[in-house]
């Protein structure tokens, strides 16, 4: 019997084919990986089959039977939810009141009161049948990334969820949370549910999945078990091209470089960052990591103006303190590209070019006019550099996939030519190619003598990056290292014995 089964499938928007033409199966117990650069159509497939979207054509097969999937309610009737991203809970609401969201909470008979401690009950019950250590009574604000992450799938599993689709699930969680995350997955799928798996990292790819499955340009490629695919035949599958090669880091040496950015014994109101310090110099990528809530969003966020400093200094190239605001930071050459860039760095019902070139608008505009055909040729050229998938600049931004808006974002910070980049997560969401062509740009504008402070919580990005590490733990940076030779064991180790002596 196979799980869910989609025939020729396809989804148009206006005159654009997002998919066609989309056959194959999800069987009952198995990880199934669906992969594919951005834009290839992941994100369409998922919500045709979760009753988000219209099926503009072809057929889904539930358990062998013709199905029609009209709501996202029709879907979880069936026993399919998904896990987004941007996740879905009330953030004031405690754990258990989000399980029963979008459910009839128990109540007493007459009186109607809620039955609070059933609530609880069920919650206690699932925890345990999964092997989920999770505290209900905290509400979602309160939780960590990864706790969130466990909250929504207990949510998905008191539906009776035959498939589980996660959409990047690992995208804010550090290596250590994932673990975590994998061993739910394992004993998920012990007890008979399959995991339709969305991802652009290779290595959970090949550790979880049974079978995977490549669109490109909305079409269906193939599907190959684990044993068979290769990174290298997988990407020559999503691109039809050979694998790009990894952007090696040269060593540099720093001294005598000039400083861009200083910032010491910083402290932010709300308490997130406590005692941080660091430099950026002329020439280096500076990699900052920690465990998620160590405070690194925060602190980049502190430094470009977003979050009031109550102690500790900030200071440019001429050593002297300044107060940050993004107004200022933007004129003092600092750029931030920010981890939430849907809320925090677009504007969805602009167009590409719009969103691009708006900072600097100026830039093309005489006294009496916009030079349109300057302005269109910059931003043509910055698409085409980063490879952004798109009907054309003149397409909404909120049009575009994930992993495009990305790289829309990440093209406007460059077309402000920054001295310093503060980069908070540049490659979430992005595919194989553009992240290697990310780091590739970063470093080169590192070597046309930018600084670049990279946090990521994928600890190998940072290593493979970064010229020094700076390590963070609750608001505080703890330890600074020149990345010569470092292994990820040792940066954990730096983490974990912090975490340990409470400090
Ligand atoms: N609402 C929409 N209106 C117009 N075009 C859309 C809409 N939603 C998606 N598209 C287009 O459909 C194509 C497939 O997008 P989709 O979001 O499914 O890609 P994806 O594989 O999930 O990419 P990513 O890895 O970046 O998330 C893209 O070209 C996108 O611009």
């Amino acid at each position: 019997m196979e799980l869910l089964r989609t025939e020729r499938l396809g989804k148009q928007f206006g005159q654009h084919k997002a998919l066609s033409d989309i056959t194959f199966e999800i069987r009952p117990g198995e990880v199934h990986a669906l992969v594919g650069e951005n834009g290839a159509g992941k994100s369409t497939f998922i919500k045709m089959v979760t009753g988000v979207y219209s099926i503009d054509e072809g057929k889904l097969f539930w358990e062998d039977k013709p199905v029609v999937i009209q709501t996202p309610q029709d879907a979880v009737n069936l026993g399919i939810s998904v896990i987004h991203q941007d996740r879905q809970l009330i953030p004031s609401f405690k754990g258990y009141e989000n399980l029963f969201l979008g459910k009839a909470y128990p109540a007493n008979g007459l009186s109607r009161s809620v039955k609070w401690s059933q609530m609880k009950e069920t919650g206690e019950t699932l925890k345990k049948r999964l092997g989920i250590d999770l505290d209900l009574n905290k509400t979602a604000q309160e939780m960590s990334p990864p706790e969130k992450t466990m909250l929504e799938i207990l949510r998905a599993m008191m539906q009776d969820c035959k498939l589980l689709i996660l959409d990047e699930p690992t995208a804010s969680l550090t290596d250590r949370e994932a673990e975590l995350l994998f061993e739910l997955i394992g004993r998920l799928i012990k007890q008979g549910t399959s995991i339709l798996y969305v991802s652009h990292r290779m290595e959970e790819i090949f550790r979880l999945s049974h079978r995977i499955t490549v669109f490109r340009n909305g079409r269906y490629i193939g599907t190959v078990a684990k044993e068979e695919a290769t990174h290298e035949s997988l990407v020559q599958m999503m691109t039809d091209q050979d694998a790009p090669e990894r952007t090696s880091r040269p060593v540099k040496k720093m001294d005598g470089a000039n400083k861009l950015l200083s910032v010491s014994g910083l402290a932010t109101a709300d308490g997130k960052v406590k005692q941080a310090s660091f430099d950026v110099h002329a020439g280096e990528v500076l990699g900052i990591f920690g465990l998620a809530g160590a405070g690194r969003t925060e602190l980049l966020e502190a430094v470009y103006g977003l979050r009031k400093i109550v102690a500790g200094t900030v200071a440019g190239a001429n050593n002297e303190a300044v107060r940050p605001a993004p107004k200022t930071s933007l004129q003092r050459g600092i750029v931030l590209i920010p981890e939430d860039r849907r809320s925090h760095a677009m504007i969805g019902s602009m167009t590409i070019r719009e969103n691009m070139t708006l900072p600097v608008i100026k830039r093309f505009a005489t006294w009496l006019k916009i030079k349109h055909r300057q302005e269109k040729q910059t931003v043509k050229q910055y698409m085409e550099s980063l490879q952004v998938k798109a009907t054309g600049m003149e397409q909404e931004i909120g049009q575009l996939s994930g992993g495009n808006q990305q790289k829309v974002v990440f093209a406007k910070a460059l077309l402000s030519d920054p001295k310093v980049f503060l980069c908070d997560e540049p490659t979430q969401a992005v595919d194989v190619m553009t992240r290697e062509e990310i780091h590739r740009l970063l470093q080169r504008k590192a070597s046309e003598g930018c600084g670049v402070v990279f946090v990521s919580s994928d600890l190998q990005e940072v290593l493979d990056i970064a010229d020094r590490i700076v390590v963070m733990h609750e608001g505080k940076t703890i330890a600074e290292l020149p990345n010569v030779g470092v292994t990820p064991e040792q940066v954990l180790q730096i983490c974990y014995r912090h975490g340990e002596k409470g400090a």
